[in-house]
């Protein structure tokens, strides 16, 4: 049985309280690790181990000498790129393919490229006159923020904390990182693989728990932290942030999502088709940026709901040891329950269940029956205000609405308390850039989905989180500025 402990200091160490959690696989139900759990102890000594860092070698490294360490790190993890993809899938039930080609090489690039942006990056200067004639010179001064809380969740665990520790680290601060208590092992991986390149200790720490009064919570309001960095669900930021107040904790917020997608007639029905498939199905429907309301212009609306159907019912069912798994199982069986919960709530609004709606029926002692699966599911024909187009659902689901012009679909995917992500899909150009700049939401893509270029800013709006990070919009939070008055 694996055992997950806490890395703390450049070392992995028991929980003080020897206290800890099982960890079950969503592929099969059954247990595969025991995880630390740190409590107030931990939290501390993982504090004061990142604080003294930065007073320390971290802090007293020349930034170019950081930025090489950060590259090698990067090769590092390329170097290792099985170890932590078979932590990964077994952690999350991930098929192999979206974990080997999206989420570990996102790992390396996360830190890659603010290694370079960093070493690339000056700051402000601005001359200005004086009464006296002589002038004053302004300079942008950054340095770090100090220590950073890394909350991070489970649907992508690797890509979602190295997109926070990336930075951070780059930007010259350290970290405590709070995995999600789902996803334990590659936040612990990564502990080995600094000491492996020299990384100093205390600069990168990693604690495990849970629920309230747990070890998130404890980080959040932990005076010697100066920031928190979380992606996760809107609810789960709101209470952070309550419990950032107090200490005036700075906070950068990814948060939930409804995003829309919106199928003009004009539209490559092949390229929406395909677009729609992984912006719904992909990684079983668990990606902030997915899409869960899909908008169809009427003349294409059958042929789109046909096709989009028929991918869905093509869709392999299995975890990351089934050969050509397409689709792989929710996480746990709590998130199960709530996706149900909302398959159930369709039906009973009298939704017209176009596939999907329950669990899939695999053979008896079929390893899967143990495992956290359910139909990839599509609807049509709830209005507008139903809870299943207004609420994230987090699942492989998605409702379809025709639309019969340009303004209602604007109106219909703009009506949404979230602002994350939109997808539109047009031939048109003017088009596309007419509805994009419409969306109120913080991506926009056309004729694609989930290109990410990590120099442009990333985040959402209303109760899709605060703040932008990605390329130099990431100096935002992970660093303090100042500006320097010359007088000459
Ligand atoms: O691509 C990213 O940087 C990112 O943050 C992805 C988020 C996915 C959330 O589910």
């Amino acid at each position: 049985m694996t055992t997950h402990k806490l890395f703390i200091d450049g070392e992995y160490r028991a929980a003080q309280s020897g206290k800890t959690f099982d960890k079950i696989s969503p592929s099969t139900g059954e247990k595969i690790a025991d995880v630390h759990e740190a409590l107030t102890e931990d939290v501390n000594d993982a504090v004061e181990a990142a604080q003294a860092a930065l007073k320390g070698p971290w802090g007293k490294m020349p930034k170019a000498q950081r930025c090489d360490l950060l590259m090698k790190l990067a090769d590092a993890i390329d170097a290792r790129k099985a170890d932590f993809m078979e932590a990964e899938v077994q952690d999350t039930g991930h098929t192999r393919g979206f974990a080997e080609k999206v989420e570990i090489p996102r790992g390396a690039a996360n830190f890659r490229i603010f290694a370079e942006m960093l070493k690339n990056t000056g700051g402000e200067y601005f001359h200005m006159d004086t009464p006296d004639g002589t002038g004053a010179a302004n300079l942008e001064l950054h340095r770090p923020k100090g220590v950073i809380g890394v909350i991070s969740p489970w649907n992508a665990p690797f890509l979602l904390m190295t997109w926070k520790v990336g930075p951070a680290l780059a930007c010259g601060n350290t970290v405590v990182v709070k995995p999600s208590e789902e996803s334990p092992a590659t936040a612990t991986l990564l502990g080995e693989v600094m000491n492996e390149v020299g990384i100093p200790k205390g600069v990168y720490n990693v604690i495990h728990g849970f629920g309230p009064d747990s070890a998130g919570e404890l980080l959040t309001q932990h005076p010697g932290v100066d920031g928190i960095t979380f992606t996760g669900e809107t609810r789960t930021g709101e209470a952070i942030m309550k419990q950032a107040a107090v200490g005036l904790r700075d906070v950068s917020f990814e948060l939930g999502g409804k995003n829309p997608a919106i199928v003009f007639a004009d539209a490559d029905m092949d390229k929406a088709i395909e677009v729609t498939m992984r912006s719904c199905f992909a990684n079983t429907g668990q990606v902030c940026l997915g899409t869960e309301r899909i908008y169809v212009e009427r003349p294409v609306f059958d042929e789109f709901v046909s096709r989009l159907k028929a991918g869905a019912e093509a869709l392999i069912q299995g975890g990351p040891d089934t050969d050509g798994a397409t689709i792989g199982p929710l996480i746990s069986a709590e998130h199960r329950e709530k996706v149900l919960s909302y398959y159930k709530k369709a039906a009973d609004l009298g939704a017209q269940i176009i596939t999907g709606g329950g669990v899939p029926d695999f053979p008896e002692g079929d390893y899967r029956n143990g495992g956290f699966f359910v139909e990839p599911t599509i609807w049509t024909g709830l209005p507008e205000d139903s809870p299943i187009v207004r609420e994230e659902i987090f699942g492989p689901c998605c409702h379809i609405q025709p639309f019969d012009s340009e303004d209602e679909v604007i109106a219909m995917a703009n009506d949404t308390n979230y602002g994350l992500s939109a997808t539109i899909l047009t031939e048109n150009l003017s088009r596309a850039h007419r509805v994009g700049g419409q969306m109120e939401a913080g991506l926009v893509w056309v004729n694609s989905w989930f290109l990410r270029d990590l120099r442009t800013a990333f985040g959402g709006s209303k109760s899709s989180g605060i703040g932008r990070e990605g390329g130099v919009h990431s100096l935002e939070f992970y660093t303090e500025r100042t500006n320097l008055c010359l007088k000459l």
